[in-house]
């Protein structure tokens, strides 16, 4: 039976790599190579559907493989040693691993060398080293270290270890916003995941979903939200990293995904955008480029707008702020909010409220695919809100080559006591706060 399914697994491998090198040669394209740099044109290949397809194909299909083969004991190891790894990676970013190598170039550099350069223990840092190496993210060919390039382009700020050095609180700053999302993921998001237990074993905050009693705001904010604990000049680096990380979830879409979304040609001159929670205007940006007869405004907490305004007077036209805040005295008191999703149906209902006839509420958000096949009937519910399902045996949602979904959904709950959302979970939650889901060009 086993034996079967590998055949099965291998010959799809197989018949996605045929299929992968002939994309490739037909749209002279490259496949990706551990020696060279992450960056938009690395991954042209993916442009072409049937590369992109084959190539998911291929990581599934290895990975699923990999999930059969592996002695089990092994694999529960690898997924419990989460915690170890965001540990070890992040001594290595924060301590200018990748810049070191970068500037060291192809020979790579002993790790005595490295540690020579960087302050750290080179026993300590080497056994950090050893375990990254594991993991492909650096690679110890000879004594000397080398830089996985694809892994290690996304580590390095692009910057001189003595330029790091000058200005560490700068560290992120004018760097791919990956480097800093990673930063983020490596400290607030894992050390408040390390606590989750603490919350789901207390009575008390098992079943909240108060920002309040996430186990970011009992175990890392002491008792300050997320959005509290960056407003304290303290944490001023933390902040700025987050804000430059939210450019760095953009690089993780397809590139300019928001003019794709909506046709905003068809939108009258002078109509008014508003992105609540829009954060430092990333999304906006590109829109405001292209459309410069919309008015776009950006909704956030004043201390993100003044970041988003520095960096980009031309989409803050005007700025509202704060809208978490406002209270809505009557959506919860007349029963129309239920506790479950509580906080975005009433922002959801607030939007609603301030809605004219002619508003149209535009949703970008990650949805949550069931490893499973889904015969719901509600993947047909909207064209293209549901990615296509792999091919059988593969799990239905791809499994472990598309992880980050998942792996935000937990983030949310560390952070927030909040979640991502299956398509089902979506349209109700829009429906409970009194919108109607549509196509994104039907006319109500
Ligand atoms: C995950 S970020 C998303 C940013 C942006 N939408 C993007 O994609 O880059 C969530 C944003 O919600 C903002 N936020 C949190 N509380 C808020 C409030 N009370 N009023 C307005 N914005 C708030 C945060 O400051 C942050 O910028």
């Amino acid at each position: 039976m086993t034996l079967s399914k590998l055949h099965d697994l291998l010959n799809l491998l197989t018949d996605a790599v045929t299929q992968l090198e002939e994309a490739c040669t037909k749209n002279g394209t490259s496949i990706p190579d551990l020696d060279k740099s992450f960056n938009t044109s690395s991954e042209d290949f993916r442009k072409d559907p049937t590369a992109a397809l084959a190539a998911n194909v291929i990581g599934a299909a290895a990975l699923h493989i990999y999930a059969i083969i592996n002695p089990p004991q092994i694999s529960l190891f690898d997924i419990a040693s989460g915690t170890q790894k965001a540990a070890a990676l992040r001594i290595c970013l924060e301590s200018g691993v990748a810049e070191i190598l970068q500037e060291a170039g192809p020979q790579g550099l002993h790790i005595s060398d490295i540690t020579t350069i960087n302050g750290q223990d080179p026993v300590k840092l080497g056994a950090c080293l050893r375990y990254m190496a594991t993991h492909h993210v650096f690679r110890e060919v000879t004594p000397n270290v080398f830089a996985n390039s694809r892994i290690s382009s996304l580590l390095d700020t692009g910057k001189s270890f003595q330029e790091l050095l000058s200005y560490p609180h700068k560290k992120y700053e004018n760097t791919s916003g990956l480097t800093a999302l990673i930063g983020h993921l490596l400290d607030e998001a894992s050390t408040a995941s390390a606590h989750m237990w603490e919350v789901f074993s207390d009575p008390t905050t098992v079943k909240s979903n108060e920002p309040s009693q996430s186990a970011f705001t009992k175990f890392v904010g002491r008792g300050k939200t997320l959005w509290e604990y960056y407003d304290d000049p303290e944490q001023d680096f933390r902040r700025h990293r987050f804000n430059i990380g939210m450019h760095g979830i953009q690089k993780l879409h397809p590139e300019n995904i928001i003019l794709s979304v909506y046709d905003w040609k068809a939108v009258p001159a002078g109509s008014v955008i508003v992105d609540v929670g829009g954060g430092v205007g990333t999304t906006q940006l590109c829109l405001a480029k292209e459309f410069p007869q919309l008015k776009i405004i950006i909704q956030d907490q004043s201390h993100v707008i003044e970041e988003g305004a520095k960096a980009s007077t031309l989409i803050c036209q005007t700025l509202i702020l704060n809208v978490w805040h406002e209270k809505d005295p009557d959506a919860l008191q007349s029963g129309r909010v239920s506790f479950e999703d509580e906080y975005c149906i009433k922002i959801l209902t607030q939007l609603r409220k301030a809605a004219s006839p002619n508003t149209k509420l535009l949703s970008m958000d990650t949805i949550i695919q069931h490893a499973c096949h889904d015969n719901s009937g509600f993947t047909d519910y909207i064209t293209g809100a549901m990615p296509d399902e792999a091919p059988s045996p593969l799990l239905a949602n791809w499994g472990a080559v598309n992880p980050m979904a998942y792996c935000i959904d937990i983030i949310m709950l560390a952070l927030f006591n909040s979640r991502e959302r299956t398509l089902s979970d979506s349209v109700s939650l829009f429906e409970k706060s009194g919108w109607k889901v549509t196509e994104p060009d039907a006319d109500e």
